[in-house]
């Protein structure tokens, strides 16, 4: 037995929250506050200093945050020693290859970053990625609150990623497309060749389609979040796998495995 299995046995998971005020993180505690095996034991937002983690003692920090802070929170657990349930948007690439670099020196740590926290929407990844190989057009609309700060979502921008590599391993070609003189904007953002759409209106909270087409047929494969607690158990399943997990795991979908 590992010496966090061993913690784990003996109580439950002491978890804090950054971004605890956020929209996404008032939900996160109500979660954990829920949760039998956990226990609250930090809250952290803009302005509250973050040793307060440590010395509560936090075995796992949640965060959703901002993408112009994750990085030094995530920093600053590293350092710490604290695990990371990461839900906090705008992980380049460049970003990722700088988180597994601080891992390198702490093989025990464990790191979750996931663009969305939907089990419904961690399928609709999967499928997607599943039909881009049998379809020579797709598109992805996302749709979300106003308030978002981002565009376009992580969510839409790891599909257009997963979408676009599982086209090149099938040998398809660019998306045929004859437009000219485009409008600025007018045909999205270019995402590794794979057209995405944002939508921001009041109303909608988190949703998505993959338009797939091919000669005669369309594929649409859509998800909704119609409320912040679709992402509570991704988050809760994640903060009970994460310790043991060493090293940076992305997306939810080997938790699920
Ligand atoms: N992965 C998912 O499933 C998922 C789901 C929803 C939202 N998100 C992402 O989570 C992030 C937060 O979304 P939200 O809607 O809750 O935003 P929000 O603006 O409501 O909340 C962000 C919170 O972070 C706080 N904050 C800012 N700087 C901080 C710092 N240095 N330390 C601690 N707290 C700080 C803000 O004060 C705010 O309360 C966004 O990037 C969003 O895209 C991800
Ligand atoms: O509300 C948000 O902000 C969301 N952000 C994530 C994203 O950018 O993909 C997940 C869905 C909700």
């Amino acid at each position: 037995m590992t010496d966090e299995q061993e913690k784990g046995a003996t109580g439950p998971i002491r978890v804090g929250v950054l971004g605890a005020r956020g929209r996404m993180g008032i939900e996160v505690c109500k979660a954990v506050d829920g949760a039998a095996d956990m226990e609250l034991v930090a809250t952290v937002d803009q302005g509250d200093p973050l040793s307060a983690v440590a010395d509560a003692g936090a075995q796992v920090v949640v965060d959703f945050t901002t993408p112009d802070v994750v990085m030094d929170n995530l920093r600053w657990c590293v350092d710490q020693g604290v695990h990371a349930v990461v839900g906090t948007t705008g992980f380049t690439g460049q970003r990722l290859d700088q988180v597994r670099g601080w891992l390198g020196g702490r093989p025990e740590l464990g790191v979750v970053i996931a663009p969305n926290f939907g089990i419904g929407a961690v399928l609709m990844m999967q499928f997607a990625t599943r039909a881009a190989r049998h379809f020579e057009s797709v598109e992805i609309i996302e749709q979300h609150h106003p308030r978002k700060l981002d565009a376009p979502s992580g969510t839409a921008t790891h599909t257009a990623r997963l979408v676009a590599a599982a086209r090149a391993e099938a040998g398809l070609g660019p998306v045929p497309d004859a437009t000219a003189d485009e409008v600025a904007g007018a045909r999205g953002a270019d995402i590794d060749g794979v057209r995405v759409h944002a939508v921001r209106a009041t109303g909608l909270l988190a949703h998505q389609e993959v338009l797939f087409g091919t000669i005669g047929e369309t594929l649409t494969i859509r998800h909704d979040s119609y409320d912040r607690v679709s992402f509570m158990p991704g988050v809760l399943l994640a903060v009970r796998a994460v310790p043991g997990r060493p090293g940076l795991t992305l997306g939810l979908d080997p938790l699920l495995d």
